[in-house]
């Protein structure tokens, strides 16, 4: 009896153990990053890339970008227990010792490298390596207790994944990959000011200069509103550079209405309710918008496969010209024959 409860006890405890480790990579957050990469690399393969290499990036991904999030934990350990929405994490509750986090940030960290630079290829490493860099370094360790500009510069590091699904499929970086990432980078601040803005207070006492607690909530709608218009901007770039179809067209200009409705309620509101509204919506936003670039890849993929097949016909055609050219020339001595007039 006293057996059975001890293994079902650690059977417990080893599984508690299991899900403090997977909050550790915030999957909530890490799911929207993994949605950016995937759909990215449907965007670059114009519909399904190779199945392998869609397997390979994405789990490259998720330990990259998982690994970046855990250092974030550990080195916030000090801040964390301060605000009530992070408190309850594994860290600030004493259930996961610092040290064996940053020794699984780093087997994952370690992981990620090695299947992205063998299974994928070197760019796609190298743009998770920056944008961890860029998450661990620049935002969380530099940027983020020093300036009320944090999210607008740090807001980059959550635009590599997109970079790592772009450079997954093509092996470059071209202007269409940089505009997407844009997008992330543009849609960070407005997608975190609007939570900024009624946690104001934990930040506050967390000593962290976020802009609502710096600047105050007057200039932080002001920017929330400065940086959604260039994510209006930028969407829409994307659907002429990117050769995008009616679908993204449509949905991109209908989604970026709603944020820029919401941001301007938010804008006037005195309350909180519009702000926790934006939140809430940037998330569905950023995801929705995606999909719309995803499905009209392969709707344009088919219409480039139509050119493309229009085109060897084109080919086939002045082909079939220049043999019959040949032939005639074979029967006339090496000479064309003078064409046939009416009066002939
Ligand atoms: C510097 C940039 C960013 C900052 C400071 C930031 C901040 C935050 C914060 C503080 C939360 C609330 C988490 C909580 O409730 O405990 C959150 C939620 C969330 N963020 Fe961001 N974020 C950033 C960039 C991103 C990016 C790039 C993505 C994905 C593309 C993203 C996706 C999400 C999602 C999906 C949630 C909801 C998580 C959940 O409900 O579990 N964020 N963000
Ligand atoms: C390729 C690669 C590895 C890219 C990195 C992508 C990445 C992990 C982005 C995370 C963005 C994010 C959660 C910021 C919040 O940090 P915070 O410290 O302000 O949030 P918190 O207060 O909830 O901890």
């Amino acid at each position: 009896m006293g057996s059975v409860t001890t293994t079902s006890n650690s059977a417990g405890s080893i599984g508690q153990k299991a899900l403090d480790y997977y909050r550790l990579v915030k999957p909530g957050i890490l799911r929207l990053l993994v949605v950016t990469a995937f759909c990215t690399m449907l965007v670059a393969a114009r519909g399904m890339p190779d199945l392998w290499l869609v397997f390979w990036t994405i789990l490259g991904t998720v330990l990259i970008c998982g690994s970046a999030n855990v250092f974030n934990m550990v080195w916030d350990r000090d801040i964390d227990p301060v605000m009530k929405r992070t408190q309850e994490r594994p860290i600030p509750q004493g259930r996961i010792d610092p040290q064996n986090a940053l020794i699984f940030a780093g087997v994952l960290g370690f992981s990620a490298v090695l299947i992205l630079t063998y299974f994928v290829n070197p760019l796609a490493a190298l743009m998770g390596i920056c944008g961890h860099a860029y998450y661990v370094i620049i935002y969380t360790m530099w940027l983020k207790r020093r300036t009320p500009h944090n999210i607008v510069i740090g807001g980059g590091a959550g635009a590599f994944p997109a970079l790592i699904g772009w450079a997954a499929v093509t092996g470059d970086l071209s202007m269409t990959a940089w505009i997407i990432f844009a997008i992330v980078f543009l849609w960070t601040p407005p997608h975190f000011w609007a939570l900024a803005l009624y946690k104001d207070v934990e930040y506050h006492k967390a000593n962290i200069p976020m802009m609502p607690v710096v600047r105050g909530k007057h200039v932080t709608k002001f920017q929330m509103l400065l940086y959604t218009a260039l994510l209006l901007g930028a969407t829409t770039l994307l659907a002429i550079v990117g050769m995008m179809g009616i679908i993204y067209l449509v949905a991109s200009v209908v989604l970026g209405a709603v944020f820029a409705y919401m941001c301007i309620r938010t804008a006037f509101d005195t309350t909180d309710k519009w702000a926790k509204r934006t939140f809430a919506y940037s998330i569905l936003y950023l995801a929705l918008l995606f999909g719309a670039m995803s499905v009209d890849s392969f709707n344009t993929h088919h219409f480039t496969e139509h050119r493309y097949l229009a085109g060897i016909e084109q080919q086939a055609e002045r082909m079939r010209a220049e043999q019959d050219k040949e032939e005639l020339r074979s029967l006339h001595n090496g000479e064309l024959p003078a064409p046939k007039t009416s009066q002939q």
